[in-house]
């Protein structure tokens, strides 16, 4: 079925434009308005089913006047606008648009995007939401490729990772630090048709500003002092597959406008390199900012924020995910207890209630390290309490009553881990195979955070 759309929109090349694009996929254009009047006139005589919306118009109302007008009438619509600061997004996010495209935009990132808005309104955003409800009897399976959780807010990143997954869009995950965005990048790809490419990781983070357009883009030999061979960057290693760019809000602004045309363009340069290199990337990125912000405080660039924000992805914090943490915990303390070679333990109802209860600042890495800790320390059969920030516990060294930071924390649970392993970091037995981390980043971590290891031998 050919669907209908109206397009509203007063620079004339645009719409004409977008009329082009639109039909040559097979939708049939009904009209194009110029201000929200006509928009009206042209929805009596032609009944859309969809509307693309540009925000400022003709006439004195903006599209914004009329998006609430199509929401009263459940008619879906996504805004294509230019205009993008802080407080027009914050008022057209309000009005429950299935999408928002800033101009200049590429063909394929409107045809995604509507296609994705269609499948959404067709299988009806609440018509999904009321059977999720009806399928709430416990399902302990919870199990989507290793993400696990039953929660509402759970199912329904699940939803969008699946419509998501096999097309070629960029994805930015947003959440606060710990809630899975670097594994649900990974069921993206897995999910995907780059399955048999690489998914390369960049944590941006951690890229040495001097080195940054190198690790990138990669260098010929003698492109600088101390280039003694060629290297290959992140994108060349993920050609054919995906690219992770982590804390994308750490990228430094003079190396992003650098990266917006390798994705723009799909072609790289090698530092001091003759030529352009193609490459095929798809880009995930993934940050705990409010990248609007950013942007509206000059920090972020404006079109690299609306190039990666094709389809956003939040993640919920932990505390929102009401029924979660109890599958969570019992899967890692199933998890940490086969590592260790202990007997499941069973966690008792007070003690899952005083998860339940508490905040998670540091989200599912925080309880994981939670479980991991109370695991590795209890000698009985049932964990009765957990070492959580703010409550009194018998376990050792956790008896302070103050918060403490993540720092503390992870510093107090690999110390414990290696006082188990007798300082025995790498190998069979060693705290990187229990802790689960490779070696080389264990050793890092415990860099970072002061923990010198000799004091755990005898
Ligand atoms: N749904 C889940 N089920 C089981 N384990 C999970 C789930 N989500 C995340 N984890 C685990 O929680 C930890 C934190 O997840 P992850 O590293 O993906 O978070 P993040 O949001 O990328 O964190 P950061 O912002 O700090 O990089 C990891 O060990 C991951 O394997």
């Amino acid at each position: 079925m050919n669907r209908k759309i109206l397009i509203v929109e007063d620079e004339f090349i645009e719409a004409n434009n977008l009329e082009r694009i639109l039909e040559k996929a097979g939708y049939a254009v009904t009209g194009i308005a110029r201000s929200v009047v006509a928009a009206r006139q042209e929805m009596e005589k032609e009944q859309p089913d969809f509307v693309l919306i540009d925000i400022f118009l003709n006439g004195p109302q903006t599209g914004i006047d009329l998006a609430w007008e199509l929401k009263k009438r459940n008619i879906p619509f996504l805004y294509l606008s230019a205009n993008s600061n802080q407080d027009t997004l914050e008022a057209a996010k309000k009005t429950g648009p299935y999408g928002f495209l800033v101009k200049p935009y590429r063909e394929k990132d409107v045809l995604v995007m509507l296609e994705i808005a269609v499948y959404q309104h067709t299988n009806g955003r609440e018509a999904l939401l009321k059977k999720q409800r009806m399928q709430s009897k416990p399902q302990m399976e919870g199990d989507f490729h290793g993400i696990f959780g039953n929660s509402h807010a759970l199912k329904q990143v699940i939803e969008q990772l699946e419509i998501v997954a096999p097309t070629d869009t960029s994805v930015l995950i947003l959440g606060e630090s710990g809630t899975g965005k670097e594994r649900v990048a990974e069921v993206i790809h897995q999910l995907s048709n780059r399955n048999r490419g690489s998914l390369v990781k960049v944590d941006c983070t951690t890229l040495p500003p001097t080195l940054i357009e190198s690790i990138l883009f990669g260098h010929e030999k003698g492109a600088f002092t101390g280039a003694t061979e060629r290297r290959t960057g992140k994108f060349e290693q993920a050609n054919g597959g995906t690219l992770f760019l982590d804390e994308i809000g750490e990228m430094p602004v003079d190396m992003q406008s650098k990266l917006l045309r390798a994705i723009q363009q799909k072609e790289i340069e090698r530092l001091g390199g003759a030529s352009a290199i193609k490459v095929d990337v798809r880009v995930i990125a993934a940050t705990n900012r409010n990248l609007e912000l950013e942007v509206s405080e000059k920090r972020f660039r404006m079109d690299l924020y609306y190039r990666l924000n094709v389809f956003p992805l939040p993640m919920p914090p932990l505390r929102q995910r009401e029924g979660d943490i109890n599958l969570l915990a019992i899967h890692f303390a199933e998890t940490f207890c086969r590592r260790l070679g202990k007997p499941v333990k069973t966690i008792s109802a007070a003690a899952m209630q005083s998860l339940i209860s508490y905040s998670w600042p540091g989200n599912i890495r925080e309880l994981e390290h939670v479980i991991e800790r109370t695991v590795l320390l209890s000698r009985e059969d049932i964990i009765t309490e957990f070492p959580l920030p703010g409550q009194a516990t018998s376990t050792a060294s956790t008896s302070s009553s103050t918060l403490k930071t993540m720092a503390e924390n992870e510093r107090e649970h690999i110390t414990s881990v290696l006082k188990n392993c007798n300082g025995k970091v790498s190998g069979p037995g060693g705290a990187a195979e229990i802790l689960g981390l490779p070696v080389s980043t264990l050793n890092a971590r415990m860099k970072k955070l002061g923990i010198r290891n000799g004091k755990f031998f005898h």
